[in-house]
């Protein structure tokens, strides 16, 4: 049942082998909120990771005895406050960042810019002391514009490589697999399928022609189904009715990238995500595409995949709301 996350049951977990050239560091920033503490569940469940830190400005003492209660290698340490922030990092090979506030109903996610944009630079800049080779996965909203910020950052630092700098735009994959299995009666399990471009509204960019198995959905319904995907966060806010946005399904797709990451570091071939990432495929300097992950981040950006006419009308209407995300991140950095 967790095979898009690759963790693995009970006893794969008892007969994994813990030896010295299979440690896996991950740190997971904002492990207290709604997405952080499902997330490290997922993460300390799987047997990939053997290291696994958890870093918040509140309550990482309880949520890290907590989990190292159960059996499973990764050895979890809590780590609490600014202070702790360099020391939780340290060696770490992935970071995944869920820290920052989320939505309530009416807000778009740039509404969340002036809040998270300091703590995405500060969590970067402790990257670029810590671990700058590490893999990092930015959930943090906006991330159309978190991204730019944490890459500025560590081009300041002098440690920037854009290989290793995702922003987590897995959600968007996992609901158009579930709507679309649905909508088609295929096990959602079954459904594959790019979503590209970032992750707020018109920029998400389902690309259903491209989905397998193939649907032949009328033109009605695959619009129907685009909106939805790209609506879908809004519609998580909306029904939480002021109690945050999306936090278990995105633990449940964070823990899939993240584990993706784990799995290149480990020398895992052939393993293919989308995600948000600095880009030369189009006019947008970050844009998510497929692409294929190896030790060091990206091995290969497969590009752009074959639109039809719908779907080059999404992307038209994508670039520009991008481009403003993109600069609005840049400019932070430049002036803070
Ligand atoms: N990329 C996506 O697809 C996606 C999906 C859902 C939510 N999100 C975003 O993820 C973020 C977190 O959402 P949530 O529901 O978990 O929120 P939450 O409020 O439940 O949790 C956020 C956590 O971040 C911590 N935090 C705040 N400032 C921090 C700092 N400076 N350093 C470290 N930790 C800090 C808080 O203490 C809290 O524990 C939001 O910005 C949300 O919009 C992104
Ligand atoms: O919608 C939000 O604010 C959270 C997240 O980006 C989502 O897509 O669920």
């Amino acid at each position: 049942m967790f095979s898009r996350l690759s963790i693995g049951v009970a006893q794969v977990v008892r007969t994994f082998s813990t030896s010295s050239q299979n440690n896996v560091k991950v740190a997971v920033c904002g492990a207290s909120g709604g997405i952080g503490q499902p997330l490290s569940l997922l993460l300390k469940q799987s047997p990939l990771v053997t290291q696994l830190h958890l870093y918040d400005i509140v309550h990482t003492p309880g949520v890290a005895a907590d989990l190292s209660h159960i059996d499973t290698p990764a050895v979890v340490r809590g780590f609490n406050g600014a202070d702790n922030l360099d020391a939780a990092l340290k060696d770490a090979q992935v970071v995944i960042i869920p820290a920052g506030v989320p939505r309530k109903p009416g807000m778009t996610r740039d509404d969340l810019f002036n809040t998270n944009a300091g703590v995405v630079r500060d969590i970067a800049a402790a990257i670029s002391r810590n671990c700058p080779k590490a893999l990092v996965g930015i959930i943090t909203n906006p991330v159309n514009s978190c991204v730019p910020i944490a890459s500025e950052v560590l081009k300041k630092a002098g440690c920037y490589d854009a290989n290793r700098i995702f922003g987590v735009s897995t959600l968007d994959i996992v609901r158009a697999c579930a709507f679309i299995g649905e909508a088609a009666g295929h096990n959602p399990l079954d459904v594959t399928i790019p979503v590209i471009g970032g992750h707020s509204g018109v920029t998400i960019i389902p690309l259903l022609s491209n989905c397998k198995p193939a649907v032949n959905f009328p033109e009605s319904q695959v619009k129907q189904l685009s909106e939805r995907i790209q609506e879908a966060g809004t519609e998580v806010v909306k029904a939480k009715a002021g109690a945050g946005s999306a936090t278990l399904s995105m633990a449940y797709a964070g823990a899939r990238f993240a584990l993706s990451l784990v799995r290149a570091i480990k020398g895992e071939k052939n393993i293919i995500e989308c995600a948000y990432v600095r880009s030369n495929v189009t006019e947008a300097t970050y844009f998510s595409t497929p692409l294929r992950l190896g030790p060091n981040g990206i091995e290969e950006n497969l590009g752009l995949p074959k639109l039809n006419a719908f779907e080059q009308g999404l992307l038209k209407a994508a670039i520009p709301e991008l481009k403003t995300n993109i600069k609005k991140g840049e400019e932070f950095v430049l002036k803070n």
